[in-house]
């Protein structure tokens, strides 16, 4: 089971590395890492594992936090449209994307990252993912607004970018231009 010593903070070089590509179809441990990748983010939002384990609520997980640097990521969350999502994704890619941008009005925080950064987090409105899933089965998501917001952040991941890489320095508080908040969508 991963337990939070196992998060990778930030400051190790792993977490701003380019990732490589899970061979296809996935081994048998690729596909028990990227499982419990994904049960490790159920676990996050289980009161009785967080008591249990102190666990950080989380809604994502990508490998190089846990000192794996593959094209994996695991995903599990409800929108504020009450749509759950919950994959484990190999080798996920963004087709398209909206020039309109979205972002959370509370800006973003991460697993690897113990401390508040704050200011808005610029991301696109909607996007287009292809991924190989944990069962094995090509998929597309078109995904808008929060579910967008953690696919982006989660993908960033694995392409060694942080949150806080795209805040404006200037004024951490300006809306993107085109940008409509998640909150809203
Ligand atoms: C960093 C943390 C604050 C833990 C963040 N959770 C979160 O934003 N909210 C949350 C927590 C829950 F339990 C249930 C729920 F519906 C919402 C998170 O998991 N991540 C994932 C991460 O760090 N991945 O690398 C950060 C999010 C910021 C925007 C998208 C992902
Ligand atoms: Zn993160």
């Amino acid at each position: 089971m991963i337990a939070m010593d196992q998060i990778i903070r930030e400051g190790d070089p792993i977490l701003r590395q380019k990732t490589e590509k899970v061979e296809l179809p996935a081994s048998e441990e690729d596909k028990e890492t990227l499982s419990e990748m994904l049960q490790f983010v159920k676990n996050s939002q289980d009161d009785e594992m967080v008591k249990k384990y102190q666990l950080r609520p989380g809604v994502g997980l990508a490998a190089p936090q846990i000192g794996i640097s593959k094209r994996m990521l695991a995903v599990h969350f409800t929108d504020f449209h009450d749509k759950s999502y919950s994959y484990g994704l190999f080798n996920p890619k963004i087709l398209s994307h909206s020039v309109e941008k979205t972002y959370l009005q509370n800006g973003e925080g991460c697993l690897s990252v113990d401390r508040d950064v704050p200011g808005i987090v610029p991301r696109y409105a909607r996007i287009t993912v292809k991924a190989t899933t944990l069962e094995g089965e090509e998929v597309k998501l078109r995904l808008k607004g929060y579910a967008a917001i953690v696919l982006q952040h989660e993908i960033d991941h694995l392409d060694g970018v942080m949150f806080y890489d795209h805040i404006n320095q200037d004024n951490p508080f300006q809306p993107p231009e085109n940008s409509t908040p998640a909150e809203e969508m």
